[in-house]
């Protein structure tokens, strides 16, 4: 996917809010986009997700799209568990499928008790919770977060950082903004700042995958299924140390944290793929 002289401005004769961005997003790539309040940010993340159309320049290949957006429009008149079975349904789900998919969705953040709840009586927690889940529903190729961590709780917050490197290490472009400058630290391949009108790389940020900075963890702890008979794939990236894990098929993957998108890459895509069951940082001692 690319960005070629993209520019926004709102109105004709109004300012330049974006001015000849040009930017390439490879598959697996993670992107964090900074900026001040007003600088962009929230624009340039619905130009990327296909919401709304660039005054000037081209934006080409762009993938399945999902978006969470920094508001989310609580007011529609549905249930959470009918809004998110409608969105299971658009992403081409049976009919079954998709109200499994949903509750399974709210379930997993803990959230399944507010299925039958309507969309406007949920709390500001729930309510961003459903938001995050209709993203993360289907397999999207981009998958663009407006401050999709803000207002969850800690264990929602833990497992979209684990869907987030879920996808990327499965060829999943990811763009996101958040307030929290340690989210997803160490992990994002570049981080751009938004600042007048220009999308620039933020000093010290490195546009491709590269060492983790020191602030980030130093390992990576994955629990990971592999179809029955199935051994692990030979000559996985980093070298991981390898122990028996609970459960029959699962075992447990430590390595330094520069080799944990590749260890992902190599276990969801190996042949039959392995099941990725949790994905934990491991600090520094
Ligand atoms: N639909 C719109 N119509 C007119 N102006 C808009 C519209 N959307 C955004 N703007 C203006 O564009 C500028 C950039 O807004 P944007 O929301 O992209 O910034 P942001 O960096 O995401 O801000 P914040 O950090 O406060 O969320 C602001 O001056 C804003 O007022």
């Amino acid at each position: 996917m690319r960005l070629t002289g993209v520019g926004r401005r709102y109105g004709l004769g109004g300012p330049w809010i974006l001015r000849n961005v040009d930017l390439a997003l490879p598959e697996g790539s993670l992107l964090r986009v900074e900026g001040a309040n007003g600088s962009g940010k929230s624009t340039l993340l619905r130009l990327l997700a296909g919401i709304d159309a660039p005054s000037t320049g081209r934006i080409t290949g762009r993938p399945r799209t999902a978006y969470v957006p920094e508001r989310f429009p609580a007011a529609l008149p549905m249930t959470a568990g009918a809004y998110l079975t409608r969105l299971g349904r658009i992403h081409g789900l049976g009919r079954a499928a998709a109200s499994r998919a949903a509750l399974d969705w709210l379930e997993r953040f803990g959230a399944g008790a507010y299925s039958g709840t309507p969309l406007s009586e949920l709390s500001k927690g729930t309510s961003q919770k459903v938001a995050v889940a209709q993203g993360l529903m289907g397999t999207p190729g981009l998958l663009v977060l407006d401050e999709a961590w803000t207002g969850l709780d800690r264990a929602s917050r833990g497992l979209l950082d684990e869907e987030v490197r879920k996808r990327v290490a499965g060829g999943a472009r990811v763009v996101f903004v958040d307030h929290d400058p340690g989210r997803l630290a160490g992990a994002a391949d570049a981080v751009l700042r938004v600042e007048g009108g220009a999308v620039l790389p933020r000093r010290g940020s490195a546009p491709d995958p590269g060492p983790r900075t020191p602030d980030g963890p130093s390992g990576c702890r994955i629990v990971a299924e592999g179809p029955p008979g199935a051994v692990l794939p030979p000559g996985l990236p980093g070298a991981p140390a390898v122990e028996p894990a609970r459960g029959d098929r699962a075992v447990t993957l430590t390595v330094a944290a520069p080799h944990s998108d590749a260890l992902l890459r190599a276990l969801l895509t190996a042949r039959p793929p392995w099941h990725i069951r949790s994905v934990t940082e491991v600090p520094h001692p």
